[in-house]
């Protein structure tokens, strides 16, 4: 039997028990009561199947299990045969999903039960509720139908697939967000949160970051590890968390390489601007209000906040009175301890407490980048593993990332030139970003070979100034040790002179 004839006899068997809700009055209570029985026995046979309704709104509220079953219900509706579909897009979604027309249906299987979706519209006037204004109002909502002794399979097992992989559709097709904590003072007046969002739309991914193979190759792996690891994250004890450190000189794809991460994994942005954090509590409040599967960035830490001048300030004082090879160890406690007790300050501590005390496990799956162009300026409390879990160091550009950025900007893999630029690049400094902006076609007339002449030219002009400056430099330095040798010739002699 069809499930289609199935329902229809459904609505027609519970037809038949309103008139006989109306007529049984008429019969002795005993003899109603056996009818009862009889009645559900007979139902049971002819109709045993259980039906589950999912209403968009529920106490006026909207249902999320609703949204999630839309979602999961559009990819079926694709790969099923269904001939009635409707597209619709959401604010917040990157594409269209597509969902069941009104009454059509979907079968689905699931641990060998047989689920039959349908969609439905109850339209009604918001003048049955007594107001003058006739609107119509579309209630809507999902059923499904299936044997009833799958039932307790259904609840416990099938709905929460539905819900997981509904939420997992949702996540992919949303619009990635950028947030920035910079905002103005009636953001903060009209409670809007901490945060200012927009949409997050930057076109850079791993194919085309520029970098040496091995190195991105090791990263995806990585992030890969991370985003999958939430039972081992567990089963270790470990806040599901990682922290990268991006450190490079300028241009050298540092804060591309986070807009890579963000767009591999599908993530937020949350773009931390510690110079806008007033104290410690604030710091906290604005970790509380990110979400999960998000990278919260702080750029170029080494000049946002005088962290570490802090410590080495310290540092001096307690060299007075402490062994300074003794030192490192406990007098970074103390710092901690005596920066706690600061209030009113966004302080070295509070930092490293954002990043790994305990209300850093407040949400998961979270990534935290650091950048900046000197690692060596960063106290090594703030970049131990732990909190920044994995260094990763962008270079000057080699050969193996200019094929990258040549075959990117310029659609070539192979030219005759590329042996030059090959042997300049080992001799020659020059950022991604500069490579880039040579092999950049200047306008439309232009082909791939006088940009990798423009490129070759730079290269060569690099080498240039990289020499005379090594010379100016080896100069100096000569003169300053001609002129020590000659002060302290002269300074023996004058001594020599005096005795
Ligand atoms: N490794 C790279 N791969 C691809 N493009 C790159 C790379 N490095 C730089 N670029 C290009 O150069 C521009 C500047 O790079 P980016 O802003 O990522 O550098 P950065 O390391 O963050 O620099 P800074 O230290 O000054 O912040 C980018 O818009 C990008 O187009
Ligand atoms: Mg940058």
């Amino acid at each position: 039997m069809g499930a289609i004839s199935l329902t229809e006899l459904g609505s027609k068997l519970a037809g038949l028990m309103f008139i006989w809700g109306t007529i049984q009055q008429f019969f002795p209570y005993t003899l109603r009561k056996r009818i009862k029985s009889f009645w559900q026995k007979l139902e049971n046979y002819f109709y045993p199947y259980v039906q589950i309704t999912i209403d968009e709104f529920t106490n006026g509220k909207s249902n999320d299990i609703y949204t999630q079953v839309s979602s999961y219900l559009g990819t079926k509706s694709i790969n099923k045969d269904a001939k009635y579909l409707k597209a619709e897009k959401s604010k917040n979604s990157k594409s269209f999903a597509v969902s069941l027309d009104e009454g059509e249906e979907i079968i689905d299987q699931f641990l060998g039960a047989k689920l039959s979706w349908r969609s439905h519209i109850e339209t009604f006037n918001e003048n049955s509720s007594g107001r003058n204004n006739s609107r119509p109002i579309e209630k809507k909502s999902y059923t499904i139908t299936f044997n009833q002794r799958y039932k307790e399979m259904v609840i416990g097992k099938y709905l929460k697939h539905v819900m997981e992989e509904g939420k997992v559709i949702e996540f992919k097709n949303r619009k990635q967000k950028i947030y920035t904590n910079n905002c103005s003072e009636d953001w903060y007046w009209y409670g809007k949160g901490m945060w200012r969002d927009i949409n997050f739309e930057h076109p850079a991914t791993f194919d085309t970051l520029a970098m040496d193979p091995k190195k991105k190759e090791e990263i995806i792996i990585d992030l890969i590890a991370f985003s999958k690891g939430k039972d081992y994250y567990s089963k270790v004890g470990k806040a599901w968390k990682r922290g990268y450190l991006l450190y490079g000189p300028p241009g050298t794809g540092k804060s591309t390489m986070i807009a890579a991460i963000a767009n591999f994994l599908n993530y937020d942005i949350y773009d931390l601007e510690l110079t806008s954090v007033k104290d410690n509590s604030g710091l906290k409040k604005l970790l509380m209000e990110t979400t999960s599967k998000s990278i919260i960035v702080i750029e170029d830490i080494d000049c946002s906040i005088d962290l570490t001048g802090k410590r080495k300030k310290k540092k001096k004082k307690s060299e007075e009175t402490v062994n300074e090879d003794q030192e490192d160890d406990s007098d970074s406690s103390k710092e901690k301890a005596s920066e706690n007790k600061e209030t009113g300050k966004l302080t070295l501590s509070g930092l490293l407490n954002f990043i790994d005390g305990i209300w850093s496990a407040c949400g998961q799956e979270r990534i935290i980048i650091f950048t900046t162009n000197h690692k060596d300026k960063l106290d090594p409390a703030l970049i131990r593993r732990g909190r920044m879990d994995m260094h990763i160091e962008m270079s000057y550009c080699k050969y193996e990332a200019f094929k990258v950025l040549a075959k990117n900007y310029l659609e070539v893999e192979t030219h005759p030139l590329f042996q030059q630029i090959q042997g300049l690049l080992e001799e020659v400094n020059m950022s991604p970003c500069d490579v880039a902006e040579n092999l950049m076609l200047k306008n439309a007339s232009e082909g791939p070979e006088i940009c990798l002449n423009n490129l070759i030219q730079a290269l060569k002009e690099a080498k240039k100034k990289a020499n005379k400056d090594k010379e100016a430099k080896e100069k100096t330095s000569l003169n300053s040790k001609k002129i020590k040798k000659f002060s302290t010739k002269f300074v023996g002699r004058l001594k020599e002179l005096l005795k």
